[in-house]
Parts: C-alpha cells; sequence; structure tokens
C-alpha cells in the first residue's frame, strides 16, 4: 500500500517546500487539478525535477484527447496521469495506449460514475493500471466518503490496483487500510494537520502496520 500526498491549493514554491517536509513518508505527489489550472504542467516538471525519487502524478482529469493529454503530462515528467471514468473508452483506449508507451500509468478517477461496479469491470479489462474511488471536494461538503465504494470495486477488479481519495484524516485512515486499497490518496488531512511531518509520519506507519 502506497501514500500519495496531493497538493491542491499551492503554488509551486509551497508545493515543493511542502513535499520537502514530507518527502520521508509519502510514495506519490500529486499535482492537483487546481494546481494544474493555476500554473500548468510546470508544476509537473518542477516537482519531478526537484524531487526525482518520488513518483508524481498529475491529476488532470483527462475527459476526451487522452492519447494527447497523457503525452503532455508524461513530458512534463508524470509517472501517473489521472482520467475520468465517465469519459469515452475510446479516450480511456487512448489514454492507456500512449502511457504504456513510456511504461507510465494511468489513474481513473471514478468521481460522478453512477454504476461504480460495472465500469470498474470495464477500466480493468480496458487495461487501465488504477482505479480510483473518490469523493470530491463538493460531495465531501455534503458529508459524502468512498469507503463502501471501495470495497465495491475490490470485489470485481482483477488486474488494475485500487486507490481511494476524498477527504481522508489520520481518524478515518485505518478505516480505509482495512478495505486494503493499493494507493491512499491525502491532501487537506496532511496539509491542514498543524504539524505536517507528524500527520505524514503516522500515516506512513498506519499504513505499513496494515
Ligand atoms: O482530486 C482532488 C479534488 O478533486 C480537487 O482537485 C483532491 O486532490 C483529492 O480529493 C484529495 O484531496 P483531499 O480530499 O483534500 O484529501
Amino acid at each position: 500500500m502506497e501514500l500519495q500526498l496531493a497538493l491542491d491549493l499551492v503554488n509551486i514554491p509551497e508545493a515543493k517546500a511542502l513535499v520537502k517536509e514530507v518527502e520521508a513518508y509519502i510514495d506519490v505527489v500529486e499535482i492537483g487539478t487546481p494546481v494544474v489550472i493555476n500554473e500548468g504542467l510546470h508544476a509537473v516538471r518542477a516537482i519531478k525535477d526537484a524531487f526525482p525519487n518520488l513518483k508524481v502524478l498529475a491529476d488532470l482529469k483527462v475527459m476526451d484527447a487522452g492519447g494527447y493529454e497523457v503525452m503532455k503530462a508524461v513530458e512534463a515528467g508524470a509517472d501517473i496521469v489521472t482520467v475520468l471514468g465517465v469519459a469515452e473508452d475510446s479516450t480511456i483506449r487512448g489514454a492507456v495506449e500512449e502511457a504504456a508507451k513510456t511504461n507510465k500509468k494511468i489513474l481513473v478517477d471514478m468521481i460522478s460514475v453512477k454504476n461504480i461496479e460495472e465500469r470498474a469491470k470495464e477500466l480493468d479489462a480496458l487495461g487501465v493500471d488504477y482505479i480510483c474511488v473518490h469523493s470530491g471536494y463538493d460531495t465531501q461538503a455534503e458529508g459524502k466518503n468512498s469507503f463502501e465504494e471501495l470495497t465495491a470495486i475490490k470485489r470485481v477488479v482483477k488486474n488494475a490496483k485500487t486507490a481511494i481519495a476524498g477527504g481522508i484524516k489520520l481518524s478515518t485512515l485505518p478505516e480505509v487500510i482495512a478495505a486494503k486499497p493499493d494507493l491512499v490518496i491525502v491532501g487537506g488531512g496532511i496539509t491542514g494537520h498543524d504539524d505536517i511531518k507528524a500527520a505524514a509520519s503516522q500515516m506512513q506507519q498506519l499504513i505499513k502496520q496494515g
């Protein structure tokens, strides 16, 4: 099980400073969608150059032009690129084919997917690398989490790795770990903590014990 730090509400210098504090405790750095909107793919390049030993995920949430957009993120240094589960199969195929050329990975974000199990089976057959259940900021504000969805996709996914994102905190991490995802994605649960280093370190410990 790996830990991904999601960076959403920072600029490039702030992102670098945050990663420097917790680099020993995380496996993947996510350049979040808001950061890509504000800073462009330069943010991916800046973090990959500064922390070459960490994997970098570009949270582009690709919805169309899968091959092209994945190509641009990979050129910028991304190891993993996100594509939306609600995208057309042709978009997913284009993304998977493009990433495979350089042994990079596609993580499909299941945000807004209605029939999670059925779509997860289809995505698994399309060869995506990760399937991620996700309660986005707006549904988190309505009290939603994705713990049950994680259990549901674990039942049907045979090849892809599974991931979970959205509002995970130290207090809820044990419940997440019990469902055994391959990747746990945490943003505010680390970056909003009073002691960022301690939060990341405790999360890593819980994950290692899990
Ligand atoms: O993907 C995300 C969200 O849609 C904003 O772009 C976040 O990175 C993801 O939800 C993880 O962040 P937290 O919910 O703060 O843990």
